[in-house]
């Protein structure tokens, strides 16, 4: 036997054993299309929005199916119940080994990026601070956000005779809030410090987009050099920002209050780390790196996420001059005109909560949610998924379920009311902020932001109306 036939037959044995192997594995788990080589189910996601491509597919396999992207298992959670199922379980909450989170966090570090203790540690802390901070004062973060929205409607009425492109200027409102939780600081829009943050920002966003799919064979991003660049500043873009919060840190290290008294998130976790150490305990989840990284998660999940919700609501209320009319009589009858909206007003204007909500319902501002991993090989549900499978979940098909949203596509705040006017607290299927152990972190201050904003343009709409209905085009 010659040697070309020896080594052929060696990766032939060897390919089948791969493809046995595969099937193996794709056997227990839910089913999906096939896939083609190499590529999987990629070449049939192609043609149209993708979340759309994985709702019609839903239809055909079911509310749980897999695909193959590369070499990855994704599998689909297309209803509420099942996210919560599959998402409510510790082995479920892993995050998989893809570019963003590698560098968003440098490695998998933080919050957003990371698994096991170092994830639990941080995210269990951040939340209790932020509640001390932010969530559980109502009038500390009614002032914070009120300064922010008042700030936007002052220059609405400076340039109300220009088409405006407001969403930088949202961004910096909403950033400034953040900003204002983590380092007790503020800045004005004009500041070029702030403009380049912002900007840098919003850039590692839209690159991220770009990188795509290549972020699960990060070999290949070095085959399409538009990902290619979009990774490199990536990279660059978190350097200068990360070193922007170690600034901070170092600056906040020096002016340490002694006996407590932290004043921000910043100070917070310093105290934290300094009473680990007095009490001579040694936990490497809590660090300088954690901090840093904690900082910009806040900035990255907190930030676009809110002020284009916000967008969202301006442009519903632009295409329903007669929901304007209703939001303005509950503002009326609550707030009245000598002061402005406050949180504490919430609990007594049901329809504007339904407003907000009914926007996020359509907006689906994260249609597949942000991806999970299972940590460990485990059987669940009639399944066997190995460890790394990946999952996503479908919240633009669940949110468009019509068992559970009559007449989907159409914007009715009044089906998160009850009959008697009252906002319904218990609803299947809506799930902006997911579900699970890795729920949104800042859903209450995102909750509270969003009421705020809109009121506070609401209680303007005098004077803001016309500007709102005659730029529609401008701003989105
Ligand atoms: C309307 C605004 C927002 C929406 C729609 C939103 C939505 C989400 C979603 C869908 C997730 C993914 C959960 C998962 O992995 O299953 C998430 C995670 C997260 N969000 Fe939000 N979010 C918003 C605002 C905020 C704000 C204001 C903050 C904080 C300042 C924040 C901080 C986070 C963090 C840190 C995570 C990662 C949690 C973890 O991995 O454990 N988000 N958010």
């Amino acid at each position: 036997m010659s040697v070309t036939l020896i080594f052929a037959s060696i990766i032939i044995v060897y390919l089948l054993h791969d493809f046995v192997k595969k099937l193996l594995v794709w056997s227990k788990l839910p089913p999906g299309p096939w896939g083609v080589p190499f590529l999987g189910s990629i070449p049939f996601l192609l043609g149209g929005p993708l979340h759309k491509i994985l709702d019609s597919m839903r239809k055909k396999y079911g509310d749980i199916y897999t695909l193959g992207l590369f070499h990855k298992q994704v599998v689909m959670l297309s209803n509420w119940e099942l996210v919560r199922d599959f998402f409510g379980r510790t082995e479920f909450s892993g995050r998989p080994d893809a570019v963003a989170f590698r560098q968003f966090s440098f490695g998998k570090n933080g919050i957003i990026s990371s698994e096991g203790s170092l994830w639990q540690d941080n995210r269990r802390f951040t939340m209790r601070v932020l509640r001390d901070f932010g969530f559980g004062k109502t009038a500390a973060l009614d002032s914070m956000i009120q300064d922010a929205a008042l700030g936007l409607c002052q220059y609405f009425k400076e340039n109300k005779d220009k088409p405006q492109d407001f969403g930088p200027r949202l961004n910096l409102a909403v950033l400034n809030i953040i900003w204002k939780m983590a380092a007790d600081k503020t800045f004005s829009h004009d500041d070029p410090k702030m403009q380049d943050f912002m900007n840098r920002l919003m850039q590692v966003m839209s690159d991220s987009a770009l990188v795509g799919p290549f972020q699960w064979v990060p070999a290949f991003i070095y085959l399409w050099p538009p990902a290619l660049r979009a990774s490199r500043r990536v990279d660059r873009n978190m350097a200068v920002i990360s070193q922007i919060f170690l600034d901070e840190v170092r600056q906040h290290k020096r002016n340490l209050p002694s006996s407590g008294g932290a004043k921000d998130y910043i100070d917070a976790y310093l105290t934290e780390m300094e009473q680990q150490k007095s009490r001579g305990e040694i936990n490497p989840n809590f660090s300088e790196l954690q901090l840093r990284v904690n900082i910009s998660d806040l900035f990255i999940a907190g930030s676009e996420t809110t002020s284009n919700t916000t967008r969202w609501c301006i442009l519903f209320l632009l295409c329903h001059p007669e929901i304007q009319e209703k939001l303005q009589a509950e503002i009326d009858n609550v707030v009245g005109r000598d002061r402005l909206p406050s949180l504490n007003d919430r609990d007594r204007m049901p329809y504007t909560e339904a407003f907000i909500m009914e926007v996020q319902r359509l907006a689906r501002l994260t249609p597949l949610g942000v991806t999970h991993a299972v940590t460990e090989d485990v059987e669940f549900d009639g399944y066997r998924f190995p460890k790394g499978t990946v999952f996503m979940s479908n919240i633009w098909s669940c949110h468009s379920d019509p068992k559970y949203w009559p007449d989907p596509e159409k914007f009715d705040p009044g089906r998160f009311l009850n009959s008697d006017g009252t906002l319904k607290t218990k609803i299947p299927s809506f799930l902006p902020f997911a579900l699970g152990k890795r729920q949104c972190l800042g859903e209450s201050l995102a909750r509270m932001e969003l009421f705020l904003f809109v009121t506070i343009f609401m209680h303007n709409t005098e004077r803001m109306k016309h500007e709102f209905t005659s730029h529609i085009n401008t701003f989105l």
